[in-house]
């Protein structure tokens, strides 16, 4: 497989926000989650989002990728405004473009790791091949195992192949690491930053582990509701040097 050419990363906006905000709930109940969040993000970059808990950065997330829908703003993904489109295609837009990776790695306990990944493969077009997807994340040899048998980090590692196969734009990560020792967490940092030197894909990782940044291109602060602070690093660490 060849690499992306990484000289390309910022030449396109991922994402592009302007006054995004999100209300949960009506009247004394509303909950402020987004207040007005004018961001963007450029492609092919690792973008980490650290912030406090209840600071909005699943709420984000979730509109980004396409999950749920801002209250009011325009949300952008490349050429497409996607605070202008039918859920039909908001849908279109999340299978064709988008991979998530959450805490719990959401597998079928009773399908094995190739079964898992295949569950995509054999309904996206263009997607690699489930030993292809597991092999990226260094896990074609336990491929007919099942979730029970293998440990948190490698389940994660197929929750990661199984979003990778189709070849996402973008992969959204909500704690990736959360569940996992620090070793461990480790591996699937570098799996995603793999992910990110090989396909190009964009991946936003949001994280309460705040020594992830290390590895990011960009990192987002944000703090009620909105963007506090945006740094970009200038010198990344790789993930093995990461310690939380
Ligand atoms: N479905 C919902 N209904 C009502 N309020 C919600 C809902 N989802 C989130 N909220 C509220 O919106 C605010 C932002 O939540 P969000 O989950 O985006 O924060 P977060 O920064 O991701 O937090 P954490 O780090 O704990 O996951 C919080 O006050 C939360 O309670």
């Amino acid at each position: 497989m060849t690499n992306f050419d990484q000289s390309d990363r910022s030449l396109d906006c991922a994402y592009r926000t302007q006054g995004l905000t999100k209300i949960y709930g009506e009247g004394a109940a509303a909950v402020h989650a987004l207040r007005g969040v004018d961001l963007e993000i450029p492609a092919g970059e690792i973008v980490v989002l650290l912030g406090p808990s209840g600071s909005g950065k699943s709420t984000l997330l979730n509109i980004i990728g396409g999950l749920d829908r801002g209250t009011e703003g325009t949300v952008w993904f490349r050429d497409q405004e996607l605070s202008a489109i039918s859920d039909a295609d908001l849908t279109r837009y999340r299978r064709d473009n988008v991979g998530f990776v959450f805490q719990f790695y959401n597998l079928m306990p009773s399908l094995t790791a190739r079964e898992n990944v295949e569950l995509v493969t054999e309904i996206a077009e263009g997607s690699m091949e489930s030993g292809e997807a597991l092999e990226l994340v260094g896990l074609h040899e336990r491929t007919d195992h099942f979730p029970a048998q293998l440990s948190g980090g490698e389940q994660q590692r197929v929750a990661i192949a199984r979003a990778v196969a189709k070849r996402p734009k973008v992969l959204f990560c909500d704690e990736p690491t959360g569940a996992l020792d620090s070793t461990t967490g480790r591996t699937v940092l570098k799996v995603l930053k793999d992910v990110n030197e090989t396909l190009g894909s964009t991946v936003l990782i949001v994280t309460h582990a705040a020594a992830t940044a290390g590895m990011a291109h960009r990192v987002i602060h944000f703090a009620d509701g909105d963007i506090r602070e945006i740094e970009e690093n200038e010198t990344r660490l790789d993930p093995e040097e990461i310690e939380w």
